[in-house]
């Protein structure tokens, strides 16, 4: 990366953090500062303490050396510690801010990215490097200090090692300048190894987390889902799955087997960097050493020069690490915004979407295969839904009536053909607004763990009176009085211990509940009675026109019995309409899909 895009995809990056965790940064740079400077402190006061002792011993100057080097060091420790306690409290929602980055991207991202694996294997990889290693946004939080610790140490250091290198000792080869260009030699080639150390270890890392990423996603699967979640834990004991689990986790040991050769190369790389460092401190040592011996300065100030020659080293070794860094973490914080700037196809409308009047929602020969697929699962597909109509929608298993649906909420976008929304194209429309004119109770719906009311309003706060109507629309009054705290009832054990365990149809029921609740002027209904007992969808389907209203609604059921209050019914076979018409009209047709579908279930029905 060129130093040009390196320096903006920095600066992008404080603007992240800035924006996730505010003033974190700000607070580490000057605790980073008062921690430098607080060792030159105790090192040039010690210096003169031991000068003074082994010279003029006044006791008045000595003690005040003391109260100073003791005062200042409490007076640096005390501010260190009150930052760091402002450090480690945002640092400790410093990963919730960091996953708040995902979960944004992820609301915003088109669904069908979503699905899509490259993209998802692009958002495992950024996210692992970011939460199991820090690459990143954690590297910039904890470089920006270490750089700033470094400018000051070099600073200071330069500052308090000047006078050794003026100190004359009488020895033409010791008291020569050249000695001043050796140092600044070998601090710049000790940094220069430790970078290309760095840039190695990096390239192993690399290789390592390249593989690591669909290790770690099996071993998150084999190792913990399967497992501890109850739904497929059931499974997994029935059908003794756990051998497969075990299986995978063989192989994924044979993979970490591999790795740890890669990361013994890493600790290899770190131990050659202490090495050079470690040489340049003694040339430090013998040459403030034979200064010294030849009386060009006393002993107090060897303490002094040899602490600050050290923090010299250390300062320029770290700077070129850190520098070297930059374009390591750069490279990461690259891959982030990659992910990050994707595009958002379904937000890029702007239309709003008229207010109040009737909504007719026509499709206009569309076409749809799924991301991935080249088999159209939709073909073709013309139909009108009109404000305050009740559309079925019906076929066999497989026929694309979700798919529609599916299409209808923006889900995804037809492949072919358009969908419009009073004769202008739905793409156009703000994603949002388009959003809220729909309520859809889908087959694999989710209810959370949170309070009944919470789940029905989707919202913190909840219009009881209207909860318990929808409540009462749906079937489930009656479950709802033996819920100990009415709209408070904690749903599951996950997050409650008072929480209620609830059945599948009662579960169905509360979405049934939700979708009605939210109000919308079109509700979709796919199979939204599949789970629920005869005489509770009897119910249901009593009060559905009453509950409906003058809604449109769309209504996709298995049982044929109960699309037959619905004013049009639309048969699907094979990702095609093949019939349109109200029951007993399609009832008519003799050879059609409609009535060898209601032939199929009725005659269990008739008795024999
Ligand atoms: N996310 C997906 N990716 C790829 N193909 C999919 C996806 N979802 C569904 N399909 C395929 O699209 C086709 C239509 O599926 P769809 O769910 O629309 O059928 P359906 O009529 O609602 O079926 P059912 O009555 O079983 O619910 C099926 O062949 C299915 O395998």
């Amino acid at each position: 990366m060129k130093l040009k895009e390196r320096i903006a995809v920095t600066r992008r990056g404080y603007r992240m953090l800035a924006e996730y965790c505010p003033k974190l940064i700000r607070t580490k740079v000057i605790a980073a500062a008062a921690e430098a400077l607080s060792p030159f402190v105790t090192i040039w006061f010690s210096g003169r303490i031991i000068n003074e002792i082994t010279g003029n011993r006044d006791i008045g100057t000595l003690v005040l050396l003391v109260l100073l080097t003791v005062g200042l060091s409490f007076a640096f420790s005390m501010i260190s510690n009150a930052l760091n306690r402002v450090i480690s409290e945002k640092e400790s929602r410093m990963w919730n801010n960091f996953d708040k980055i995902f979960t944004d991207k992820q609301m915003s991202m088109d669904f069908a990215d979503l699905e899509d694996q490259e993209i998802q294997k692009q958002r495992q990889k950024v996210q692992e490097n970011l939460f199991m290693f820090g690459n990143g946004l954690g590297q910039l939080i904890w470089d920006t200090p270490s750089l700033v610790k470094m400018i000051v140490g070099i600073v200071a250091s330069v500052a308090m090692t000047a006078s050794l290198f003026a100190a004359r000792t009488g020895n033409a080869v010791l008291d020569s300048r050249i000695w001043i260009a050796a140092a600044a030699g070998i601090m710049v080639l000790s940094g220069l190894i430790g970078a290309r150390l760095r840039r190695r270890e990096e390239k192993v890392f690399e290789r390592w987390t390249d593989n690591a990423v669909w290790y770690n996603r099996a071993f998150t699967f084999y190792g913990y889902a399967l497992y501890a979640e109850t739904a497929r834990a059931k499974d997994v004991r029935l059908y003794r799955q756990d051998r497969i689990a075990d299986r995978e986790m063989a192989k994924m040991d044979e993979h970490n087997r591999k790795s740890s050769g890669l990361l013994r190369k890493m600790s290899a790389c770190q131990g050659l960097l202490e090495l050079s460092r470690g040489v340049c401190n003694a040339l430090c040592y013998l040459f403030v050493a034979a200064k010294a011996c030849l009386g060009a300065f006393a002993v107090g100030s060897v303490v002094q020069y040899v602490g600050a020659l050290m923090e010299l080293v250390k300062s320029t070794s770290d700077l070129f690490f850190v520098l070297t860094e930059n374009k390591v973490y750069t490279g990461h914080l690259k891959g982030l915004f990659e992910y990050l700037d994707l595009p958002d196809a379904k937000r890029q409308g702007t239309l709003p979407v008229p207010e109040g009047g009737e909504y007719i929602v026509e499709f206009q020969n569309v076409s749809f295969h799924y991301p991935g697929s080249e088999t159209d699962v939709l073909k073709n597909v013309n139909l009108t839904l009109r404000a305050g109509k009740k559309q079925a929608l019906v076929g066999a298993n497989g026929a694309g009536k979700t798919t529609f649906v599916k299409l209808l909420c923006r889900l995804y976008d037809p492949t072919e053909g358009q969908i419009l929304l009073n004769g202008t194209d739905i793409r156009e429309y703000d994603y949002d607004e388009y959003l809220n004119l729909f309520s859809f109770v889908f087959q694999d719906f989710k209810l959370f763990a949170l309070p009944l009311g919470e789940n029905i309003a989707a919202a913190e706060t909840v219009d009881a009176e209207r909860a318990e109507d929808c409540i009462r629309k749906a079937a489930l009054y009656d479950r709802y009085r033996e819920m100990p705290d009415g709209l408070e009832t904690w749903l599951y054990h996950d997050l409650s211990e008072k929480g209620v365990e609830i059945s599948g149809g009662e579960a169905q029921k509360i979405a049934l509940a939700r979708a009605l609740y939210k109000g919308s002027p079109v509700i979709v209904l796919d199979e939204p009675t599949a789970a629920l007992d005869p005489i509770a969808e009897e119910q249901v389907y009593a009060g559905f026109s009453n509950t409906v209203g003058d809604r449109t609604a769309v209504y996709i059921s298995h049982r044929l019995s109960s699309c037959r209050f619905c004013d049009e019914i639309t048969v699907f076979d094979k990702g095609c309409i093949v019939q349109n018409g109200t029951h007993e009209e399609l009832l008519e047709e003799e050879n059609g899909k409609y009535k060898e579908l209601w032939d199929a279930q009725a005659k269990y029905y008739v008795q024999s």
